[in-house]
């Protein structure tokens, strides 16, 4: 899975940029894709404003995209938020569509994708379809009782944000999220991040690997190296 050869394949202007992007070495003028996963409340979305803030990246939220998408009322608006209120995952081809609509019009090409790939049906979306491979997968790891702490007091107004939906979002993420870790984990992909600690620490310790990606190097790459 993942791409490896600079032969285009395909006849979308999109798929072939991200395809041909991330398919090579890793180097500093080239796309990179950092995804960041971790349960329910864990501070994925916090962590990756400051990323975006800070370190230049575009954050593209998954779980916004579905929310602007809900919002503007269209077909599958509607779907959208039944999902949504459920803790479920939507099929992928309505995430997928809208991250491909949001990488292509995105000027900086260095894109945060927060909340995404969720299950295996994204995950080999986002190989087949998307052409990504990432840079690296940071995995926030934070207690159950912390995140359902920090969900009932954001206040942001999410039809998400009520204990029986927490519980199954935490069983959604444990249940199919997991696995799509466990698959970048055996890539070399992955950073874990003790994100039960403050805001400002945690990012420290997110600015050590985007130094080590802005320093050119492919965490999948380095680990396989070293062995
Ligand atoms: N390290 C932290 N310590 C304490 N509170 C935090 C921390 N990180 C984030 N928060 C707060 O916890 C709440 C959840 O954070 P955030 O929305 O970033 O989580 P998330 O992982 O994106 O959740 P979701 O998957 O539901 O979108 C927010 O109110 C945020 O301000
Ligand atoms: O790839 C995705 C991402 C999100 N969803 C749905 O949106 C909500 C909220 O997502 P957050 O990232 O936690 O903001 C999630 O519970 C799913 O219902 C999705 O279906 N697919
Ligand atoms: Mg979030």
């Amino acid at each position: 899975m993942g791409s490896t050869s600079n032969k285009c394949v395909c006849d979308s202007n999109l798929i072939c940029f991200i395809y041909l992007q991330n398919s090579g070495e890793v180097s500093s003028n080239q796309s990179k894709v950092v995804y960041v996963l971790g349960g329910p409340g864990s501070g994925k979305s916090t962590q990756c404003s400051k990323i975006a803030k800070h370190l230049g990246f575009r954050h593209l939220s998954a779980g916004d995209l579905l929310e602007a998408e809900a919002e503007s009322g269209s077909n599958d608006g509607k779907m959208i938020r039944e999902y949504k209120k459920e803790g479920k995952l939507v099929p992928s081809e309505i995430i997928v569509k809208l991250l491909q609509k949001a990488m292509q019009e995105s000027q900086n090409k260095n894109f945060v994708i927060d909340g995404f790939p969720r299950n295996e049906e994204n995950l080999s979306a986002a190989e087949n379809i998307l052409k990504i491979e990432p840079n690296a997968v940071l995995v926030f790891d934070c207690s159950e009782e912390e995140m359902t702490r920090r969900i009932l007091s954001r206040n942001q107004g999410r039809v998400d944000d009520k204990i029986d939906t927490i519980k199954k979002r935490l069983n959604v993420y444990s249940e199919s999220t997991l696995p799509v870790i466990n698959y970048y984990s055996s890539k070399g992909k992955v950073r874990k991040i003790d994100a039960g600690r403050p805001i400002e620490e945690v990012f420290d310790e997110i600015k050590g690997v985007f130094s080590e990606l802005n320093a050119g190097q492919d965490l999948g790459r380095k680990e396989s190296t070293s062995n």
